[in-house]
């Protein structure tokens, strides 16, 4: 078994639990107010940041230069293409302030730069896996469950559930699978324990836009 077989294995609890989040139903049928929408819009824009640096610091310390190649175009997605689309939500939505970075966006970010920076290259690259895998779950599942006309959200599922999402998605997994391939088990629980963080906190990313979180 690939070690990403093993890991999603560990994680589905959460995903089970994320695709039945009040946020996401009301994202799929339209219904999600718009100011949940916009918390969620300036909080993943500081998101995107962080995950672009962290995925640009894998692309540095990752020992084969294709996988190298293959990170920095994964942060320059996150940053350019992803921020993009951002920016057009933020015009649609008359979003136009940049707000301030939240605890559950704080925590996810500083969790990923520091995993990238501080452990094994392998363990860093499990980090950043939910943040592809999970949403292009979701993005698929949405598509597949929405309300078809007129949902104000659409561009956002459409990111996500379409191809070019779900072609660097595999990507990212196969890379991963295959530097998990060199390690021991207790680097491989390393792995798995960073998996399963970030798919915690890609839970309490939604979460937190629900209830509108801040700090007190
Ligand atoms: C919180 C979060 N996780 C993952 C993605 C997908 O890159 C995103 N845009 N935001």
């Amino acid at each position: 078994m690939n070690w990403s077989d093993s890991a999603w294995k560990t994680i589905e609890p959460i995903y089970d639990k994320i695709i039945e989040m009040p946020f996401i139903t009301e994202l799929m049928n339209g219904a999600l107010p718009l100011e949940k929408f916009q918390y969620y819009m300036v909080q993943d824009a500081f998101y995107l940041d962080h995950f672009g640096r962290a995925l640009a610091i894998i692309g540095a310390r990752v020992d084969k230069v294709e996988d190298s190649l293959a990170y920095i175009k994964f942060a320059e997605g996150a940053i350019v293409v992803e921020k993009a689309l951002h920016e057009s939500y933020f015009e649609e939505f008359q979003q136009y302030e940049r707000g301030k970075i939240q605890p559950t966006c704080h925590h996810y970010g500083h969790f990923l730069k520091s995993t990238a920076s501080l452990d094994q290259v392998e363990v860093a690259m499990a980090a950043v896996l939910p943040c592809f895998w999970i949403y292009k779950r979701v993005g698929d599942y949405i598509y597949e469950n929405q309300k078809k006309e007129g949902n104000p959200y659409q561009k956002w599922i459409d990111t996500y559930a379409g191809e070019e999402f779900g072609l660097i998605t595999q990507q990212a997994i196969n890379i991963t699978d295959a530097a998990a391939k060199e390690l021991t088990k207790a680097q491989l629980t390393k792995m798995t324990e960073a998996f399963k963080t970030a798919s915690h906190l890609e839970y309490e990313f939604w979460n937190s836009a629900y209830h509108l979180k801040k700090w007190e």
